[in-house]
Formats: structure tokens, C-alpha cells, sequence
């Protein structure tokens, strides 16, 4: 594996295994992203992206039968590790879906809602942390008069937006982006590619992309999964440009050329 960038780690997969049951579904995947980094996470359909992206947020603690070994570090932090609680997990790490996921409330209330969750009772507070995520994520110009209408009421690329601003609302570190535009038409995912690149420097980002041009747009880093032997794992990770200019392994040089996969 290639991996020629020098900052400490912000987010570290250390000889990750996922399985389901008896069947194993990642190997030994290991990749770290720098703070404030965003690498992109790309493979073939089944090589175990979205399976890594959830053992991140230990999403795979409800999932039955599977098991993860291996580490995973936040900040040198271990997510497995006593002292990581699922909702001081869920604090540091938010997560966004490949369909906008917005709960079928209101727009203020989406973010209220986990603020309310993570103890912050007082609603003054909780207003100027809702206000600040949808600057954030440019909707307060959009929503700001109609903050108690359904957030269903939005378009399909503000849903989207309005879920980042949910999932950073709380301000956490690391943020896990499944696919996120894939739902979305070319102006929306424009938008939210725009977004993606505002949030670059302040959250540490973990991206899954089918999307070879947009791993390419945004991403500082990318890490190529793989199927080998029946199994998914990470073959190489480095710089953007090093890995589509200068591929080391044979099947990101096939799969970054569309050859294969
Ligand atoms: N809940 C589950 N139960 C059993 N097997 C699962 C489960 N989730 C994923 N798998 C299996 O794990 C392997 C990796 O799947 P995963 O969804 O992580 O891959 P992926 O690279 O994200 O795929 P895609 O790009 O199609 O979303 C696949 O063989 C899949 O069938």
C-alpha cells in the first residue's frame, strides 16, 4: 500500500475486518485521513465501502451477526475502547446517507432534534446552533422564513443539505458521506459538491463515490477498495493526483482507467 502523506491522522482504520455471519466481507483494511482532510473512498459494488463507513460509526453494532476487528482511531481516540460511548461516538462522528434522509418534522426541528437528544436543553442556544449549521450549509437565505414548515417540503438537493447540517449541527470531527450526491440530480449535486468543498479544512471527511470525476473535483485523497478472493480490502491509498496519475496497484490503475470494475 502507498500512503506518502506525513500529518498525524485525525481518523485511522488499522487492520480493519468486517463479517457477516461466517462471511467475510472486508480483510484487513487499513487507510488514515489527515485533519480536515477529505479522501474518497472508491471500488467496485460489493468491495465493502459502505461496511467500513459503518464500522467507523459502529453502525454495525446493530447490524446481527457482524463482527469487526481490527482499530479504529479517532483523534488516537479508539472507537471499540471503553471510554467511547455510542453517543460520544455519535458526537464526534456525523453521517450522511446516499438518500436525503430528513426526519419528517420540521426544517428547525431536524437539527433541534439531535441537539435536544445530546442534552442541549435551552432553546436560545439551541437556535443559534441550528442558525449556524444552516449558514453552513447555505440555506439559511433559503429556509429562514419557513423554518416550522416539513422539511419534506424541500427540494430534493436542500433535503440533502439540510441532512449535513444535521450531521454537523454538533460540531463533530469526522463526518461519513455515503454516496452522497448519487441521488441527486446535476444542479443539486452541484450544490452539494460546492458544499462538500466549503466543508473541506474544517471536518475531517470520509466519502464513498461511484463517481470517478467527483473522487476527483473534491477529494485531497483517495483509497481504492477492492474484491480479492471472494473479499473486499483496501489496495492502495495516497494523493489524489498520485493515485489517478501514478496508480501502483494493478487494479486501481485498471479500475481508475475504467477498465475494470
Ligand atoms: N447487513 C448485511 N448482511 C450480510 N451481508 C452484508 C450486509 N451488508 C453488506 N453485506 C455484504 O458485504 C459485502 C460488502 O458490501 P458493502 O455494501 O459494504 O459494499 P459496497 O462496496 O459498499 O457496495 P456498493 O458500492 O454496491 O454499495 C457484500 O458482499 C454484501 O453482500
Amino acid at each position: 500500500m502507498i500512503d506518502d502523506r506525513k500529518t498525524a491522522p485525525a481518523l485511522e482504520l488499522d487492520d480493519v475486518s468486517v463479517s457477516y455471519g461466517k462471511r467475510p466481507a472486508v480483510r484487513h483494511a487499513s487507510l488514515s485521513v489527515a485533519p480536515g482532510e477529505l479522501m474518497a473512498l472508491v471500488g467496485p459494488s460489493g468491495c465493502g465501502k459502505s461496511s467500513l463507513l459503518a464500522a467507523i460509526n459502529r453502525m454495525t453494532d446493530m447490524v446481527p451477526g457482524c463482527r469487526v476487528s481490527g482499530d479504529i482511531r479517532i483523534d488516537g481516540a479508539s472507537v471499540m475502547g471503553q471510554g467511547m460511548s455510542l453517543p460520544r461516538l455519535r458526537r464526534r462522528v456525523g453521517m450522511v446517507f446516499q438518500q436525503p434522509n430528513p426526519f419528517p418534522l420540521s426544517i428547525a426541528d431536524n437539527l433541534h432534534f439531535p441537539l435536544r437528544e445530546h442534552g442541549i436543553g435551552r432553546r436560545d442556544v439551541r437556535e443559534r446552533m441550528v442558525e449556524r449549521a444552516l449558514r453552513d450549509v447555505g440555506l439559511w437565505g433559503e429556509v429562514a422564513g419557513r423554518l416550522d414548515q416539513s422539511a419534506l417540503t424541500l427540494s430534493g438537493g436542500q433535503q440533502q443539505r439540510l441532512c449535513v447540517a444535521r450531521a454537523i449541527v454538533l460540531a463533530p470531527e469526522v463526518l461519513l458521506l455515503d454516496e452522497p450526491c448519487s441521488a441527486l440530480d446535476p444542479i443539486a449535486t452541484a450544490s452539494v459538491e460546492r458544499l462538500i468543498r466549503d466543508l473541506k479544512g474544517r471536518y475531517t471527511m470520509l466519502m464513498v463515490t461511484h463517481n470517478l470525476a467527483q473522487a476527483r473535483r473534491l477529494a485531497d485523497a483517495v483509497a481504492v477498495c477492492w474484491v480479492e478472493n471472494g473479499c473486499g480490502c483496501v489496495v492502495e491509498s495516497g494523493a489524489t493526483e498520485h493515485i489517478f496519475m501514478s496508480p501502483g496497484h494493478p487494479a486501481t490503475q485498471a479500475y481508475c482507467r475504467g477498465l475494470a470494475g
